[in-house]
């Protein structure tokens, strides 16, 4: 099948190389060029595993293009996905002017039926929006407006495993109307998943607004059951519980499941933060206030500040000629996104306080002096005080404790010897929980867990 990808972000690029894989014929369009010169070279903007041998490989038997020409592309695909950034608005609603301009752009220059698929997570009624665009446009160029459905496809793949999510998904949503246009672009849409039910249906077809409203419900709930954890875990820490054995005693519930139940130091990332503000925010047009989402967001804020709480207990309120190590910056392993990383706001609270840190990640670091370039802008001064490293093991030296951040599979076995050996004091501030606080004990490393002091009882 011909297919346009509009938007080539994680969500676009993983969308496209995947579908091309499949045998389709795809071309992907993004305005920056910069990126687009980066595809067309052979390389890949973004780290995800797996991606680069599938964009190399399709794109080498031709059937994945990249191009920012925009009538190119619309006249490319019977199939048009918008796959652009939905960024929060000054207000917490998602903002649609990327999606908008898209949908302005296919009924500019489209000819011939379109099916218009709504990828990108956007609120309810945003097919609706886009629809009244495109035909915005037809109008003008006096073409029949009767010429394109919108669908809504929402994405509900993990960044660091984007690829094995896209490939083998859970379930694939789809919205359509039951009009004419909606039924046969239904059937478009039967055939473009056709591959992903071979052994098993796992379409769910539903109304649009339905399946707009289904991914937000999707991240709300497991932004959710994050938050409702960390809350327990705090309280862990204060009545000397273990929050792992917590975890591992409700999680064989199959009514409750062990996904998504560890506690840390806060959720990150481009789309829990944003989604649940824009649904609250959904919520407020329509008069109800979310009250459990409300408390899902302020206990991330709050979760974001613990381990530099925990440090502050530990050190005190002036870390003036301190010197600490950061293992990971990255919002979650597998990927170099930096979006809303907890280690943003740890990183502010340590240098603000006057100490200087040595940070690693295995694969975030040029993102990461990116982002921290913007974040302190306006104290440079500040900024000199965050030093990167090229091996975890060297950020150690004469540090007075190791936080982490980010669970990276490279942190979860180091020498803990020579660990104690490099370290100024053998202190661990773990946001993840890596490590067991008896071993902890054991190897007489003094250990901050989140929700795991039962062992420790620091304060
Ligand atoms: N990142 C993720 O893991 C997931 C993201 N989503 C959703 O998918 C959407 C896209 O997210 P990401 O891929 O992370 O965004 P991204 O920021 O990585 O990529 C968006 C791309 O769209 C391009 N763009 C913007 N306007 C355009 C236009 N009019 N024409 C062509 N290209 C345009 C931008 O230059 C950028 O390269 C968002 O709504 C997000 O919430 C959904 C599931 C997972
Ligand atoms: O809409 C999206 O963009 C995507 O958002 C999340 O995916 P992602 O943000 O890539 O990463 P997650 O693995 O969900 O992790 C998000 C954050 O939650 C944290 N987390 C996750 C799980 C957990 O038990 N505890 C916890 O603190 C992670 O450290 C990370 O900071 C969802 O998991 C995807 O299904 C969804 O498609």
């Amino acid at each position: 099948m011909k297919i346009t990808i509009i938007g080539t972000g994680y969500v676009g690029l993983v969308t496209g190389a995947c579908l091309a894989e499949l045998g389709n014929d795809v071309l992907c369009l993004d305005l920056d060029a910069n990126k687009v010169a980066i595809l067309n070279n052979g390389g890949i903007p973004i780290h995800e595993p797996g991606l680069d041998v599938i964009v190399a490989s399709n794109r080498a038997n031709g059937r994945l293009k990249f191009t920012t020409d925009i009538e190119q592309s619309v006249a490319h695909g019977d199939i048009q996905f918008i796959a652009v950034g939905t960024p929060p608005d000054e207000d917490g609603s998602a903002d649609l002017q990327y999606v908008l301009a898209a949908a302005k752009n296919i009924g500019k220059y489209m000819h011939g039926f379109k099916v218009v698929i709504d990828k990108s997570t956007v609120p309810v009624g945003t097919a609706e929006k886009v629809s009244k665009t495109i035909a915005s446009e037809l109008q003008q160029r006096k073409l029949d407006t009767a010429s394109f459905s919108v669908i809504s496809n929402p994405e509900f793949l993990k960044e660091g495993a984007a690829v094995e999510d896209f490939m083998r998904p859970d379930r694939i949503v789809i919205g359509s109307d039951n009009d004419a246009l909606g039924l046969k672009a239904k059937a478009v849409m039967k055939q473009l998943y056709a591959p992903f039910n071979r052994n098993r249906e796992r379409t769910y077809w539903m109304d649009v607004r339905s399946a707009e409203f289904t991914k937000y419900a999707a991240n709300a709930m497991l932004a959710t059951r994050i938050s409702f954890m960390n809350e327990l875990a705090n309280l862990a820490d204060r009545v000397g519980v273990d929050i792992e054995a917590v975890r591992h005693g409700i999680g064989s519930d199959p009514r409750i499941g062990h996904s998504f139940l560890y506690a840390g130091c806060g959720y990150g990332g481009s789309c829990f933060p944003k989604d649940v503000q824009a649904l609250e925010r959904t919520a407020r047009e329509y008069d109800q206030d979310l009250l459990i989402l409300r408390a899902v967001e302020s206990v991330n804020d709050h979760q974001k500040q613990v381990l530099g709480k925990k440090v502050v207990a530990r050190f005190g309120a002036d870390l003036t000629g301190l010197h600490f190590a950061l293992w990971g910056l990255a919002f979650k392993p597998n990927t170099d996104d930096m979006r809303a990383a907890s280690s943003r706001v740890l990183l502010q609270e340590l240098v603000s306080r006057g100490a200087t840190i040595a940070v690693h990640d295995p694969v975030a670091m040029d993102e990461a002096r990116r982002v921290l370039a913007l974040d302190f802008a306006a104290t440079p001064d500040q900024l000199a005080q965050i030093h990167y490293v090229k091996h975890p093991m060297d950020a150690l030296d004469n540090a007075d404790a190791l936080l982490i951040v980010t669970e990276w599979k490279a942190y979860r076995s180091p020498e803990f010897s020579q660990l104690k050996a490099k370290l100024k004091n053998p202190i661990i501030f773990d946001g993840r929980n890596l490590f067991d606080p008896i071993d902890m004990a054991d190897a007489g490393i003094e250990y901050h867990g989140i929700g795991r002091s039962v062992l420790t009882q620091v304060e």
